[in-house]
């Protein structure tokens, strides 16, 4: 009889932003659930908004599947500072700070008798792929957004394509697997009048040590973004893995393994269900994107008007830019909440259409419901979305930014009662399709999975996929 041996033990380690905790969460259940020991890290401060929004308890191992997985947090300093840092702040602490107690965190597990063999990180966290060189241990990224988006940046990085600059601000961006793109459709960041300079370089220097990882795991998947796959896969070791969502098929003590960093608020499920069915507007913003105030009171009367009840995410900070008394004379007709549960609100019969941001999460969940969308993206990536979503998926229209009333309405009778609403919602009943079946047993994406799963088995510095 050979001697037991410990399963692999897989460490991932994410950016503190919402957008980011929750595809590798999602991804590290399912590598749990295969039978490996996966410790989930972030810092600290997200730590503690996850523990008191769920039942998250860091250090508990919770069986998944035939495996385990347990949270574990960092330091990074800003838990003793004012919650509202700017991103700059941020960024720093995470990199000063953060990387060295990072390290720490690494001895802590050899110490403990659980070393681990291989390293999941976000590429946000670029120095976590020079950490895992100086400890030998191998390192995937995931990226967190969509295909197009990976290859528009690393076209940009590497000066492989024009882009816009201030002498030409609207070439024709044509770049190998995308159709042909504008200035308009390509992430926000890299224009010319961009006003965030310092975020384009951190964005950018993902891009620098990238060749380190030994794949790139995408949260895209092969039926949805074929061509650029296939063309970025010339040049990276890329493995699509996605869609990551909760899966309802998923098992119960899966399910409550969270990532919220703010309390869910469970009864609009219930309001949901006095609902009829393909009738609710959902509307979400997302974690970050911030409304003016104008604008918050073009899109409160908007949806009043439509007539039709909706369900409004509106995060605490922005509560004061409601119209007075609005949240009391919607009652019956539109809830506002702080925060939902997006995944089961999108997946239920009573919605019929999502007006949203197009955050890469958002829009991967919105078609694995087969839900259609009013795209109302603000910046970065979820212009790119946007386009894709309305021109090349054919599941949504696109609703002009700063918003007015007229339009709110306008958009959502199109994409709810519209002589288009037939066709979007029929060709998001297909994407739904493709991507429940990318995901389950024998798909594209689960294969892929095993494939990535498998190669970690496989000892250190021999763990290429073929
Ligand atoms: O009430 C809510 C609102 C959101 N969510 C979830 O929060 C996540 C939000 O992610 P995303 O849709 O990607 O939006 P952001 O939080 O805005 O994500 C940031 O990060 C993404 C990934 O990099 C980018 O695509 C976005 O542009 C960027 O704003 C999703 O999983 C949602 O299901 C909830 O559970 N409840």
């Amino acid at each position: 009889m050979g001697q037991e041996q410990n399963p692999p033990h897989v460490l991932f380690v994410s950016f503190p932003g919402q957008g980011h905790l929750n595809p590798l969460l999602r991804l590290a259940k399912r590598v749990a659930a295969t039978g490996l020991l996966v410790t989930f890290s972030t810092t600290i401060s997200a730590g503690q908004k996850i523990q008191s929004s769920t039942s998250t308890l860091p250090g508990v191992s919770t069986p998944i599947g035939s495996g385990h997985l347990r949270f574990s947090f960092f330091s990074d300093g800003t838990e003793l500072l004012d919650p509202s840092i700017d991103i700059s702040t941020l960024s720093h602490h995470l990199n000063t700070i953060g990387s060295s107690s990072f390290s720490s965190l690494l001895r802590s597990q050899s110490s403990d008798g659980h070393p681990v063999s291989f390293i999941v990180n976000n590429p946000f966290i670029p120095w976590v792929l020079d950490i895992a060189g100086d400890f030998n241990i191998p390192c995937a990224v995931l990226w967190i957004q969509s295909c197009a988006v990976f290859s528009i940046y690393y076209h940009y990085y590497h000066s492989l394509s024009t882009f816009p600059s201030s002498d030409n601000p609207n070439p024709t961006i044509t770049l190998p697997g995308l159709p042909p793109l504008t200035a308009g459709d390509i992430p926000t960041f890299l224009l010319p009048t961009n006003p965030y300079p310092s975020l384009t370089d951190s964005i950018l220097s993902q891009f620098k040590n990238i060749s380190k990882a030994t794949y790139i795991l995408l949260n895209t998947f092969d039926e949805l973004e074929h061509d650029a796959i296939q063309s970025i896969s010339k040049l990276l070791p890329v493995i699509p893995v996605g869609p990551l969502i909760e899966d309802e098929e998923d098992e119960e003590k899966s399910k409550k393994i969270r990532g919220d960093q703010w309390k869910v608020a469970d009864e609009c499920m219930a309001w949901l269900d006095e609902q009829k069915a393909n009738s609710v507007v959902y509307v979400s913003l997302g974690s970050i994107v911030v409304l003016s105030p104008e604008e918050m009171v073009e899109m409160a009367t908007g949806l009043k008007n439509t007539g039709l009840p909706f369900l409004w995410v509106v995060r605490e900070e922005l509560e004061k830019y409601l119209p007075e008394g609005y949240v009391e004379e919607m009652k019956g007709k539109g809830m506002v909440v702080r925060w939902s549960p997006q995944d089961r609100v999108l997946g239920h019969e009573a919605v019929a259409c999502f007006v949203s941001h197009c955050g890469w999460n958002s829009t991967l969940e919105t078609m694995a419901a087969g839900v259609p969308v009013v795209a109302y993206p603000q910046w970065g990536d979820q212009v790119t979305d946007a386009k894709f979503l309305v021109d090349v998926y054919g599941v949504g229209v696109r609703m002009s930014s700063p918003t007015r009333r007229e339009e709110v309405v306008r958009c959502v009778e199109e994409v709810v009662a519209g002589k288009e609403s037939e066709k979007m919602r029929r060709m998001a009943g297909e994407l739904k399709e493709k991507a429940r079946k990318a995901i389950k047993e024998g798909g594209s994406s689960f294969v892929n999975v095993k494939r990535f799963v498998d190669g970690i088995a496989i000892p250190l510095n021999n763990n290429k996929i073929s």
